[in-house]
C-alpha cells in the first residue's frame, strides 16, 4: 500500500457514507445491496457498500485500479462463489429476493444476471452452439425451430446476425475479438436475464469494435439492467445513467453520471476524474 492510500485508509476509519444517490426507492429498484463486505482471506477487499440499481438502467463503476470495482461486480450474480478465499457479508437481492439465500439456484440466477468478461470467451464449439448452449441447458425450448429462433433473436439483438447468418455451423473462435464480444453478449441474452454485468466487456477491442459495443449497450439497456466496471471515463459518460466512484473498496460517490462528471460532491471522485489520482 503506497504512503497516499495508508493515509486514504486513515481517513476512512468509522466511515459510512457515500454521497450522492446510491438508494433509488424499492420501485425504481432491479438489484440492491445492502452492508455488503466482501473478504478475501482475512483482507477485506470491500467495505459495507449499499447502493440500488435501477430497473434499465446503465450503471458504471469506476475507481483506480484495485478499489474492488470487479470485486463488487461479481458479488451480484455469485460469481465469486468460485474463489474459495472468498467471503461475503452482507444482503444482495434481486426483486426484492435474497440472492445469497441457502436455497437459491446459483445456476439460475446467472441466467438471471448473466455476466460478460474483459476477455471475450467463447466456447470451442459452433457460433450456433455458443447461443444455443443456454437455452438448451435451462430447458427454455422444446423443438428445434423454437432453438433456431432462441439464436437468431438473441445474435440480432447483439447485433451480429446479419455477420453471421450464412456460418452459423464454424466456429466461433474465428470470428474477430469484437465479433466474438457481442457473440458472449448473445448468449447472455439468449437465456433472458433481467441483468447484464459487464467487466471492462471492450479492453481487449479497438475502436471501432468498442463503438459497436457502446452502441450495443443502448440497445440493450432499453430491455435490460446493465452495470458495466470500466476504466474508461469517456465511456462511463457515454454508456450509463448513473455512475458509482469506488476508491478502496468504498462506495465514495453515486449520482447521475452527468453530474458525477461535471460537478461531483466528493473530493476523491473530483481527483479521479481530473486525473489527480489513478
Ligand atoms: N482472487 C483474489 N484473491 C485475493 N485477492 C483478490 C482476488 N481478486 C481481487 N483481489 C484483491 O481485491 C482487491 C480488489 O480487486 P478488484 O479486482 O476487485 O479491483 P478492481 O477495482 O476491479 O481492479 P482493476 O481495475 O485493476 O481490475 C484488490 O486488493 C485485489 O488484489
Amino acid at each position: 500500500m503506497t504512503e497516499q492510500n495508508r493515509a486514504i485508509e486513515e481517513t476512512f476509519k468509522g466511515w459510512s457514507t457515500t454521497v450522492g444517490s446510491p438508494l433509488i426507492g424499492e420501485d425504481q429498484t432491479r438489484m440492491s445491496t445492502r452492508n455488503v463486505d466482501v473478504f478475501y482471506g482475512d483482507a477485506q477487499a470491500i467495505h459495507g457498500i449499499d447502493l440500488d440499481i435501477g430497473k434499465n438502467e446503465v450503471l458504471a463503476m469506476i475507481g483506480p485500479s484495485g478499489c474492488g470495482k470487479s470485486t463488487f461486480l461479481r458479488t451480484l450474480n455469485r460469481m465469486n462463489d468460485t474463489i474459495e478465499s472468498c467471503k461475503v457479508k452482507g444482503e444482495i437481492s434481486l426483486d426484492g429476493e435474497n440472492i445469497y439465500e441457502k436455497n437459491m439456484d446459483v445456476v439460475s440466477l446467472r441466467a438471471r444476471v448473466g455476466i460478460v468478461f474483459q476477455k471475450p470467451n467463447p466456447f470451442p464449439k459452433s457460433i450456433y452452439e455458443n447461443v444455443a448452449y443456454g437455452p438448451k441447458i435451462h430447458g427454455l425450448v422444446n423443438r428445434r425451430v423454437e432453438l433456431d429462433e432462441v439464436v437468431e433473436t438473441a445474435l440480432r439483438k447483439a447485433s451480429i446476425w446479419d455477420e453471421v447468418k450464412d456460418r452459423l455451423d464454424q466456429p466461433a473462435t474465428g470470428l474477430s475479438g469484437g465479433q466474438q464480444q457481442r457473440l458472449c453478449i448473445a448468449r447472455t441474452i439468449a437465456v433472458s436475464p433481467e441483468v447484464i454485468l459487464m467487466d471492462e466487456p471492450c479492453s481487449a477491442l479497438d475502436p471501432i469494435a468498442t463503438a459497436r459495443i457502446e452502441e450495443l449497450i443502448a440497445e440493450l439497456s432499453e430491455n435490460y439492467t446493465i452495470a458495466i466496471v470500466t476504466h474508461s471515463m469517456q465511456q462511463a459518460a457515454r454508456v450509463s445513467n448513473r455512475t458509482a466512484y469506488f476508491h478502496l473498496g468504498r462506495l465514495i460517490e453515486v449520482d447521475n453520471t452527468d453530474k458525477i462528471f461535471t460537478a461531483p460532491s466528493h473530493k476523491l471522485t473530483e481527483d479521479y476524474i481530473t486525473g489527480r489520482f489513478g
